[in-house]
């Protein structure tokens, strides 16, 4: 998996060097954790009622999936897909990995910390470094194999841990593959007209990348002032998310606000990235996405994160450009990209822009404001 692991041992994150955190000792939360002042608002209170709509519920084998998915994707970046063919007992046994994980003492999961450079291992959301503030979330981060990490959480039994994500891994690499060729579909564009899906020999979408977050949000003693994951974009072509039952993922469009992604058994909650945007030449936005936390109940979330070969450009289909439609974006690999968001963060996608979009018709600017993260 060159493509992720050179740009993030390249562009490696400052984050902050604090202490981890023993969530579960806090009795209050510390001021560094504080993203509200007692006097405001709750950040919960943008949040807008489901009476706006709320992020579609797609039936893989409706035949009118991919119409569906195109007008998901198109107003929301987002969508929910259920009779998706992934096992329930598989998304079981990936959140029984990161329940497990995540309950270990943080003595134990300290020993994988991710190192600075790297990309596995323990530790903050690399987006942390770019807020004042502290999220109330762990997370774990896998790209390739999990063995070394996982030999020294659990000395003894690592092999169990690391079959399971060796199956989540394959399993969510097929979807991906399939949603790609759905969403590309949406768009007219057959997958034989992107010529990195379709290699020489072997199924589509081959030689793409994958990445395991594995998310997690501890209970919290005064969650109205504290941010699980601070707004963000994903630096994917798409993500692939598996939440338990617990809410607190929420959605942003700019005519609603903030909208609650409700969890649904065992529906999985797919969301367009920057990558796919510049593809779509800005057709479709890549969705901004927040977590809020709560004080009784522990969520966790596990983030398949999805892109292009390591030596290929994203550059808008030539399909979507034309004399009325310039190309929004210049062609730029994943490791390009990665790099430019580990500099400058939510400037990134605007930095490959090459013309503002015309009469509000690519809305590309307002929709990325805030923070974007690989995942
Ligand atoms: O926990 C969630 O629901 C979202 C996680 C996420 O956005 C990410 O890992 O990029
Ligand atoms: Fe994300």
């Amino acid at each position: 998996m060159p493509s992720l692991s050179e740009a993030y041992h390249s562009h490696p994150v400052e984050v902050h060097h604090h202490k981890h955190p023993d969530f579960k000792s806090l009795q209050e939360l510390p001021d560094s954790y504080a993203w509200t002042h007692p006097e405001d608002h709750a950040l919960a209170i943008n949040t807008t009622s489901s009476n706006f709509g709320s992020v579609p519920v797609i039936d893989l084998s409706d035949r009118n999936a991919t119409r569906l998915i195109g007008h998901a994707c198109r107003t929301w970046g987002a969508f929910q897909v259920v009779n998706h063919g992934v096992p329930l007992s598989l998304l079981d046994h990936i959140q029984w990995v990161g329940q497990t994980l995540f309950s270990l003492s943080t003595h134990q999961k300290l020993k994988a910390t991710r190192s600075p450079d790297g990309v596995t291992g323990y530790g903050l959301a690399r987006i942390s470094s770019f807020f004042p503030k502290l999220m109330w979330s762990e997370g774990f981060t896998i790209l390739g194999s999990p063995l070394e990490h996982f030999q020294k959480l659990w000395p003894q039994d690592y092999a169990k841990y690391c079959d399971i994500v060796v199956e989540y891994d394959e399993t969510m690499k097929k979807l991906a593959g399939k949603l790609m060729g759905l969403m590309l579909d949406s768009l007219g564009i057959s997958k034989e007209e992107l010529k990195w899906a379709c290699p020489n020999k072997g199924p589509l979408f081959k030689d793409t990348c994958g990445a395991l977050q594995l998310n997690s949000y501890p209970t919290c003693p005064d969650p109205d002032r504290a941010m699980g994951l601070a707004p963000h974009t994903d630096s994917t072509l798409l993500t692939i998310l598996y939440q338990n039952n617990i809410s607190g993922l929420q959605v942003h469009r700019e005519s609603t606000g903030w909208v609650t992604v409700p969890p649904i058994p065992g529906a999985l909650v797919v969301n367009v990235g920057d990558l796919f945007h510049i593809l779509s030449n800005g057709l479709y936005p890549s969705v901004l996405h927040r977590v809020l936390v709560n004080r009784s109940k522990q969520r966790f979330s596990v983030a398949y994160l999805y892109g292009p070969p390591s030596n290929v450009e994203i550059c808008p289909h030539a399909k979507l450009v034309g004399p009325t439609r310039p190309a929004l974006y210049r062609a730029v690999t994943w490791n390009e990209y990665l790099g430019t968001k580990a500099k400058h963060f939510n400037k990134a996608l605007s930095s490959f822009q090459l013309c503002a979009p015309k009469n509000g018709l690519f809305d590309v600017n307002e929709s990325h404001k805030n923070s974007v993260q690989v995942g």
